[in-house]
């Protein structure tokens, strides 16, 4: 959502369901683990009413732990926090998942596979990061595709495989190909006069590469 209209955000909202994206992803970011700023868990809350679809978070913040339960208050069905913030995320992961909300575990691109390997079997969603977090619009970094490839082998098939930058018809197909089965889109999305041909556009690319697309 971090490159939607954000004066128009009900009717973005609206525009979206109805284009059947499947999640609303909420890029939350503090300024400090990342250079952005962007918003936070109090509006979150107030779009949590106007529609029924998957909300995710992902917190691009330096101490999630403090802000995790305004986040699953805010009414967000999966949390995602970054390996490089909360170097020991068990508690947190685990915290997640008791209040009933998909715990999540992001991978920035210089952080190797192994860094969030001791954490795989607690997670419902791991997100790779394909470009440095902090910003929309930047391109695809291919080093993400090992890195994806590699988890692919490494967690369980409920497990989600989220990608995450630089999305687009011809990226989410290699993103696809590696193995991830949930894909964040902003740009890509967002530049398009009709969002419901983007997302066909974007599914089918998707669903050439991969014959168990979730
Ligand atoms: O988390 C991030 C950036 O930190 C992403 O969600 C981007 O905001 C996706 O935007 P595009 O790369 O698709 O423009």
């Amino acid at each position: 959502m971090l490159k939607c209209d954000f004066g128009n955000l009900h009717r973005e909202v609206e525009l979206l369901e109805a284009a059947e994206a499947s999640v609303l992803h909420w890029d939350v970011m503090d300024g400090h683990f990342v250079p952005n700023l962007s918003y936070g868990a109090l509006l979150i809350e107030r779009v949590r009413p106007l529609t029924k679809m998957f909300f995710d978070a992902h917190l691009m913040v330096s101490n999630p732990a403090k802000y995790i339960d305004e986040y699953i208050k805010a009414g967000c069905d999966s949390i995602t926090v970054h390996i490089e913030a909360v170097p020991d995320p068990q508690d947190i992961l685990d915290h997640m998942k008791k209040s009933g909300v998909v715990p999540g575990l992001a991978i920035s691109p210089k952080t190797p596979v192994e860094m969030i390997e001791p954490y795989l079997e607690s997670c419902g969603l791991i997100l790779v990061m394909s470009v440095e977090p902090g910003f929309g619009g930047q391109s695809f970094m291919e080093s993400s595709l090992p890195k994806i490839k590699q988890l692919k082998t490494m967690i369980s098939k409920e497990t989600i495989l989220s990608v995450d930058g630089g999305i687009g018809t011809e990226t989410i197909a290699e993103a696809a190909a590696a193995g991830a089965n949930y894909f964040v889109v902003g740009s890509a999305l967002f530049s398009q006069a009709d969002y419901s041909i983007a997302v066909n556009n974007l599914v089918e690319k998707a669903k050439s590469q991969t014959a168990s697309l979730t």
